[in-house]
């Protein structure tokens, strides 16, 4: 409900000193975000909003609650714009965790859980989610990240509409598949005007793509990217007037590098922001998430005042909210962190709406957790008799073939290795350093066999945690893979590894099959023990669910496993096809 003319009245009187704030804010330093000072200066709360900042106290009533904020500065709450938000936490147990630290807005991606329930389902999960006692707002994907049978009809304009017109949608989300708009693809269009007409702008997602080519990302409207991995690439984003996101995640360890834009290149900074994009919560509990970034760019030597505009008003600027959120004004929304220091940048409270939620690193209200599965997010999983049969797992073949196998030469990144394998059993027969690789569809109607390099030596892996939702099994033997797969079906949807012992290690995520009911400090253990045991196995990188997750996309390059066969993302071939069940 918008304000009404009684609430202005209100807000004005106690501005002016005539009406008692609800909060009272005294003792200490302001940062201000519009001029870069940083000065004495007290505020005033009124309704959530602050309604004044100076050194009048004329609107300290009886009942005007007072905060000594002596040795502290003052400092807007600060934004992420751009994560996603069920990276094995949920929405809420993220926010319980890193809103306690001083991330006060989330921008969070749409994709899981609209892909998973539709534009009516996903309606429900934001509005459940508007109970947070953090800002959420999202960007709404108009397509996918993996090949989709059902793509056309979920990301149809009447159902993109649907999302596009609620007022927490705030703009269009990564735009993976951006060699569609340098090709002008006309679908892509369409739902780019669309959005266009309902006020949004577009999030981009420019992994490795040229200067010349990113001319055509932003001359189509696309207005940020947050995949710069050098300073170079962040500044040819920022020259061709993107908002320039700079990323440091569980997969992508890149702000060093990128923060040379400001220290060695001298860049302006005020289109700069940051993102920790979706990262795991072992690096998150390890690095912190916005906070982290700010006390890493100042490290660096950055301008604390700087680093805060960054996370701050460049932010709410580029969401166009920096009249609501991102600065300490009259009229924002009293997003407030109190800060003893500018070189950790730990609050000792944390104000949201003028309400105090967290001191000391705790949350000191309550996080509501959905409850998912009335939700519908109970995981969608293929048959336990399907899963159970070794025989699904392996590629049919009666005498030795060429087949492309698909290297993983990074956490994200694979390349194809063509190799010729022999038939043993009807089957074509993985070589030592291979793992047999199936994507089992989560209604059972299909599969897709392949082979993967460069994985490990593990037994076997299932896991529910990929973009598409589907169960991707890996492993050497194929016994075990259906072992591991039925237990996966079993626990309702997560992660099992039969490790070279034959032990099974177990990871439920019952909330779609991607989300674990447990509190955040537990799900991160669990997670830390896969990625142990994994690295047990030989898997060689850093952050195994990066792997799981992308293995099944369509926008990274080198072959991919997908419901439309194992394909490769460059050139869109389908290297080998998928088997209808
Ligand atoms: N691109 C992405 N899509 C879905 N979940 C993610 N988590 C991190 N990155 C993601």
């Amino acid at each position: 409900m918008g304000k009404t003319v009684a609430d202005m009245q209100k807000i004005v009187a106690v501005a002016a000193g005539k009406g008692a704030a609800d909060l009272y804010i005294e003792g200490g330093s302001l940062v201000n975000v519009f001029t870069g000072e940083i000065y004495p200066a007290n505020i005033a709360v009124f309704q959530g909003k602050i309604a004044y900042v100076g050194n009048s106290r004329k609107m300290v009533g009886p009942r005007t609650e007072i905060i000594d904020a002596s040795g502290c500065y003052l400092c807007p709450g600060f934004i992420e714009v751009h994560t996603h938000p069920w990276m094995v936490y949920t929405p809420a147990t993220m926010v319980e965790v890193h809103l306690a630290l001083g991330t006060t807005t989330f921008v969070c991606d749409n994709l899981f859980f609209y892909a998973y329930l539709g534009a009516d389902g996903f309606l429900r999960i934001m509005k459940a989610l508007a109970k947070l006692p953090a800002r959420l707002y999202w960007v709404a994907r108009i397509m996918h990240q993996t090949i989709d049978p059902e793509e056309p009809e979920l990301f149809s304009i009447p159902n993109l509409d649907k999302v596009f017109m609620d007022p927490h949608v705030i703009k269009v989300g990564e735009i993976t598949r951006w060699p569609k708009l340098v090709e002008g693809n006309e679908s892509v269009m369409r739902r780019i005007k669309l959005a266009e007409e309902r006020g949004l702008g577009f999030e981009g997602h420019a992994a490795g793509c040229s200067y010349d080519k990113l001319n055509a990302v932003a001359a189509v409207g696309v207005e940020s990217c947050h995949e710069a991995i050098t300073a170079e690439e962040a500044i040819n984003r920022l020259r061709l007037g993107l908002w320039t996101i700079l990323r440091h995640s569980s997969l992508r360890r890149d702000l060093p590098e990128l923060l040379r834009a400001v220290t060695d290149y001298k860049v302006q900074t005020h289109r700069l922001l940051f993102s920790t994009d979706g990262s795991t919560p072992g690096f998150l509990a390890r690095e912190g998430w916005i906070e982290g970034m700010v006390r890493k760019a100042v490290k660096v030597g950055v301008e604390p005042v700087t680093a805060i505009q960054m996370a701050t008003i460049n932010a709410a600027t580029y969401l166009g909210l920096d009249r609501k959120i991102g600065a300490i004004a009259p009229g924002m929304h009293a997003d407030i962190l109190l800060l003893p220091d500018l070189q950790n940048f730990k609050p000792r409270l944390v104000i949201v709406g003028g309400n105090v939620v967290a001191a000391d690193g705790k949350c000191c209200v309550s996080i509501p957790e959905p409850d998912w599965i009335s939700l519908g997010l109970k995981a969608k999983l293929p048959p336990r008799e399907l899963v159970s049969n070794p025989g699904l797992f392996g590629v049919p073949s009666d005498s030795s073939a060429i087949f492309p196998v698909i290297e993983v030469i990074s956490a994200a990144i694979n390349r194809l290795k063509e190799r010729t394998l022999e038939s043993r059993g009807g089957f074509l027969e993985r070589k030592e350093d291979m793992l047999y690789c199936a994507l089992v569809d989560h209604r059972g109607k299909w599969v897709t066999n392949g082979f993967v390099e460069g994985f490990g030596h593990m037994e076997a892996l299932a896991a529910t945690f990929t973009t598409s939702y589907d169960l991707l099994v890996l492993g050497r033997n194929r016994t075990a893979m259906a072992a591991a797969a039925a237990a996966v079906v079993d626990m309702g949807g997560g992660i099992a590894l039969v490790d070279g012992n034959k032990d099974m290690f177990k990871m439920p995520l019952v909330y779609g099959g991607i989300m674990s009911a447990d509190p955040y400090e537990v799900s991160m253990e669990t997670l830390n023990t896969l990625q142990e045991k994994v690295r047990e196995c030989g898997y060689p990188y850093h952050d195994i669910i990066y792997t799981l997750l992308f293995l099944v996309c369509d926008f990274l390059p080198g072959p991919r496993i997908t419901a439309g066969g194992i394909i490769d993302v460059k050139t869109g071939q389908i290297l080998y096809p998928p088997m209808p069940l």
